[in-house]
């Protein structure tokens, strides 16, 4: 029988009978708030900001929440399963942890915790690029849980090249190649306090601790910081890219590519057409393109246009079981969650990012089941209405 996920809240409310209540809050639309009175102001303002005026970050949640769910009634949603297939893999649920970079400024134990997390709830962890923990380290807290490497394709053939051979080894499966990020976006929350987070745990993060990274550097990482940081700003993305390039990786990765980053219908058929497997619809949670169009909105056109050639994700603004549902309605197959996860990290480690899975999890089980769906199969178009105010 398929996990219940929305047991949980029985487990919680059988713990409060000897007196114990969550440690977080279960709506995670408020762990921003409480990441902001425990963390220091750059950390928090790093995770929490967004590109330009917040305009992009607003509107993601505002196009999910303007979707109103229609349930139905008497359709017999007693035995459910949330499992889904996506690029030939089985997942428990639609979800996977989204590639979050330099974790360790959440928590000492940064992305080996979120690994460790996601692997004891079945949910795949996509590790960054710009981790705070090399390839190898996660991939030894993982066991054999689904893991996923999420490329920032590198000016540096070298590195490229050694991301690619290190994941693999890894045991990582799917590659994700991120594609709105050719160069970091203008983040007033970052500027206004001149914080940058990649000097946090330099020694030992995943680029700097990279041979061929290293083997451009005219010093070594321990002896010039700054200089090896403003290498890894220099080389990270590369915005002379074209179509053309991923030629490239097609023929250097085995398993799935997926382009993350995907809002324009075009570009979706253009991923098709590359031989590419799936597309992420997001706009990196506003952190790039501010004024750019809401991610859910940019959804259903895609799935219009490659749904029955590609897998569609989605992902920016979900922080309720009933967006994730919302988003399966307008066509992904499933999400990817990107800051409440980091903030979990940050007030209680593995324990706080099992903690966010488990709540959106129960909550997602829970709106199916009340609005009429014995699992993720069966949800479309016709469960949504546009709220017209
Ligand atoms: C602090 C932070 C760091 C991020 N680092 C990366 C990254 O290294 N690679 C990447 O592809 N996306 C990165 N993202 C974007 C996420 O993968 C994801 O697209 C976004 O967070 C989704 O929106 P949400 O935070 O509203 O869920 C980052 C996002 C945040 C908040
Ligand atoms: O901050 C980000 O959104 C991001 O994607 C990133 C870019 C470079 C390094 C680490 C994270």
């Amino acid at each position: 029988m398929a996990r219940h996920w929305a047991d949980f809240q029985y487990e919680i409310y059988l713990n409060g009978m000897t007196g114990a209540v969550p440690r977080l809050p279960t709506d995670l639309t408020r762990l921003e708030e409480l990441t902001e009175q425990r963390l220091g102001p750059g950390p928090v303002g790093y995770v929490a900001g967004s590109a330009g005026d917040g305009s992009t970050a607003r509107a993601n949640r505002a196009a999910l929440e303007r979707r109103r769910i229609v349930p139905r009634m008497l359709r017999d949603v007693q035995e459910r399963d949330l499992s889904v297939e996506v690029l030939g893999r089985a997942l428990p649920a639609p979800l996977a942890l989204a590639p979050v970079g330099v974790l360790s400024i959440m928590h000492p134990e940064a992305e080996s915790a979120a690994a460790r997390a996601a692997a004891a709830q079945g949910v795949p962890f996509i590790l960054s690029s710009a981790s705070s923990t090399p390839i190898e380290r996660v991939a030894e807290v993982m066991g054999d849980a689904e893991r996923w490497f999420q490329l920032y394709w590198s000016k540096d053939l070298e590195v490229t090249r050694s991301f690619l051979g290190r994941a693999k080894s890894g045991g990582f499966s799917v590659l994700v190649v991120t594609l709105d990020t050719p160069l970091l976006a203008w983040r007033p929350r970052d500027l206004d306090q001149a914080y940058l987070p990649f000097l946090h745990g330099v020694g030992t993060a995943n680029y700097f601790t990279d041979p061929a990274f290293r083997a451009g550097l005219a010093k070594p990482v321990h002896e010039d910081p700054n200089a090896a940081v403003m290498r890894f700003v220099g080389l990270f993305a590369d915005p002379g890219k074209t179509w053309p390039d991923l030629a490239f990786l097609r023929e250097n990765w085995d398993g799935p590519i997926v382009l993350k980053g995907v809002l324009h219908p075009d570009d979706a058929r253009l991923a098709a057409d590359a031989g590419m497997d799936g597309v992420v619809v997001s706009n990196h949670g506003g952190r790039q393109v501010a004024g750019s169009i809401a991610a859910a909105d940019a959804l259903p056109g895609v799935v219009r246009a490659v749904g029955d050639r590609l897998a569609v994700l989605f992902d920016s603004g979900v922080r309720t079981g009933a967006d994730v549902f919302k988003a399966l309605a307008l066509g992904a197959r499933a999400v990817l969650l990107g800051r409440p996860y980091a903030y979990g990290l940050g007030l209680d480690g593995q324990a706080g990012v099992e903690h966010v899975i488990r709540c959106l999890l129960a909550e997602f089980d829970l709106t199916l089941a009340l609005s009429g769906h014995a699992g993720p199969a069966t949800v479309g178009p016709a469960d949504l209405v546009e709220d017209p105010a």
